[in-house]
């Protein structure tokens, strides 16, 4: 087999980062994420969408954070991404998961039409609000709300606070600085209602048994519990991670 860390020099495309990541993907799957990114990338040209415009930055960055959220929605859940922006992680959870009602929000109307435009293209039956995210709580429920590079852990608190009727759980990915952000949120007391867990924890870089290791240690420590001040993984250098925030017991 090769190893992957020999795989740098190859020529960045999309096939030849799936191996270099590890990622094996099902024929159809594998054409519609590809083809997700090369019409993302083409109206990326008119609008300011993503600044990851590689293969690389594409299957390393966002269908890894993407392949970690699949995993942690139950079949038939109603989802709404959150600042879906590009349509990450909304557009690949939906393609990965057809089984799940996958639902957009984007309180910016250009980025929002262009949602809509890649959703119809890739024949994908998803909605597409064009508002914040929060705001659609008043009218809509949904199981779980996903969302990524869209505001800190303490925005995120006050939010959703007055909606907890309108959803059961958030899962924010993040990257090693959530730490920060869980400080941040404990100084403002934003999170005395809330139960937070690290429920997976992946590395960000290319994949070496050492930090495979680590990730998973970590992983299998954020999953038994509430994330306390001696489960501090900040020394996890690139690691990525996923949180999710309920209510207090919701999930006890
Ligand atoms: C930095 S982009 C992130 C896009 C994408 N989620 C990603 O991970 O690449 C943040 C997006 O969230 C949108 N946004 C910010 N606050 C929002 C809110 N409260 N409701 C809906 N969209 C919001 C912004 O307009 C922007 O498009």
């Amino acid at each position: 087999m090769t190893d992957p860390t020999e795989m740098n020099d190859l020529e960045d495309t999309f096939e030849s980062a799936l191996l270099r990541y590890g990622m094996q993907l099902d024929g159809p799957l594998a054409d519609s994420l590809k083809r997700y990114a090369e019409l993302m990338w083409r109206f990326n040209e008119q609008l300011n969408l993503t600044r990851h415009t590689t293969w690389d930055l594409y299957v390393g960055r966002d269908l890894r954070d993407c392949l970690q959220l699949a995993h942690l929605i139950q079949p038939d859940e109603a989802v709404l991404d959150l600042g879906s922006g590009n349509g990450v992680p909304g557009i690949p959870l939906a393609i990965l998961r057809p089984d799940v009602e996958v639902s957009l929000a984007e309180s910016v109307g250009k980025r929002a039409k262009v949602l809509d435009e890649l959703v119809t293209e890739l024949n994908l039956s998803v909605p597409v609000y064009s508002s914040r995210g929060e705001d659609l709580l008043e009218d809509f429920r949904f199981t779980t709300i996903v969302s990524r590079a869209v505001g800190s852990l303490m925005k995120f608190c006050r939010w959703v606070e007055p909606h907890w009727g309108s959803f059961d759980r958030l899962l924010l990915v993040k990257g090693p600085r959530w730490v920060e952000e869980r400080a941040e949120a404990r100084h403002y007391g934003v999170l005395k209602n809330f139960d937070l867990r690290v429920i997976a924890s992946y590395p960000l870089g290319l994949p070496s048994e050492e930090v495979a290791e680590v990730a998973t240690a970590a992983a299998a420590e954020g999953s038994e519990g509430e994330v306390g001040d001696d489960t501090d993984l900040s020394h996890l250098e690139g690691q990525g991670v996923i949180l999710q925030l309920s209510r207090k017991g919701r999930f006890a």
